[in-house]
């Protein structure tokens, strides 16, 4: 067990756990509805283990996307704590400043989320080594990493320095892909990562998150693709509605 203290808290986890959701509670406010009130959260407790992919399943519109939201602290929450291990610290998302959530971010969870958002002009190669050029690695280092990334992802040559606002879906995709996985995070939250794939393409995607998976990467992630879900997860969390 690893205990730290932080945010006048105590905190306890197994070593083996690397993301810790308790009892999150998240409601929107209608403000074109009179100001109704939308709970979409109730109290949804969650604990990933290092090497483990979760499943966030359920019908459309119970609150997948929400989730995946919270953790990523894109939405402040109405209660309730993600706690991320952070380096060798345990951190509570849902109490930290903006300029430390950026940190948990660019070294402890990325994510992939479903489109990739490009600028004109600004290379595939560049959009790809972004998050380890953040990280100050060095730029030739960062290139041969997305490069190794792009090859495996049959992302052809032709387009590695042209900016991918043309790309096709699945072309965007795999850039927004290879951007995920340029840096080794702990943690991986995952946004359908294979909606706009072929099935070959779909299959080399499988295999690079089950290899980060092998390593001690934690996966979570919304998965429409049965085929998917059953290579890759171990659980399923279930949202009601
Ligand atoms: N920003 C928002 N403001 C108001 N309501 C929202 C907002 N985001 C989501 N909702 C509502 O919250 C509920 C859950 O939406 P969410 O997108 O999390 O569901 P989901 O399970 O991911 O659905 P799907 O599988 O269709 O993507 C829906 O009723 C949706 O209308």
């Amino acid at each position: 067990m690893q205990s730290l203290t932080l945010n006048h808290r105590s905190v306890e986890f197994p070593s083996q756990v690397l993301l810790q959701v308790e009892n999150l509670r998240k409601s929107f406010t209608l403000h074109q509805q009179g100001g109704m009130q939308l709970s979409v959260l109730e109290g949804v407790s969650l604990t990933v283990n290092a090497g483990e992919c979760i499943a966030l399943s359920g019908a459309s519109g119970t609150g997948k996307s929400t989730f995946m939201r919270c953790l990523y602290a894109n939405y402040r929450v109405d209660s309730g704590s993600v706690w991320v291990k952070h380096e060798e610290s345990w951190l509570d998302l849902c109490q930290l400043a903006p300029h430390e959530i950026l940190a948990v971010r660019q070294k402890t969870m990325g994510y992939v989320s479903q489109f990739l958002r490009v600028i004109p002009r600004v290379p595939a190669l560049d959009v790809a080594a972004e998050p380890l050029l953040e990280l100050g690695v060095n730029i030739d280092i960062a290139y041969n990493k997305v490069k190794y990334l792009f090859r495996c992802l049959n992302l052809a040559e032709r387009l590695w320095q042209l900016s991918p606002t043309t790309f096709s879906g699945g072309e965007k995709q795999r850039v927004n892909i290879a951007r995920a996985l340029v840096v080794d995070y702990p943690i991986l939250l995952l946004d359908e990562p294979t909606s706009a794939l072929d099935a070959s393409n779909r299959q080399v995607v499988i295999e690079l998150l089950q290899e980060r998976k092998n390593q001690g990467c934690s996966l979570i992630g919304i998965f429409h693709d049965e085929e998917v879900r059953s290579q890759l997860c171990n659980r399923e969390l279930i949202f009601n509605s």
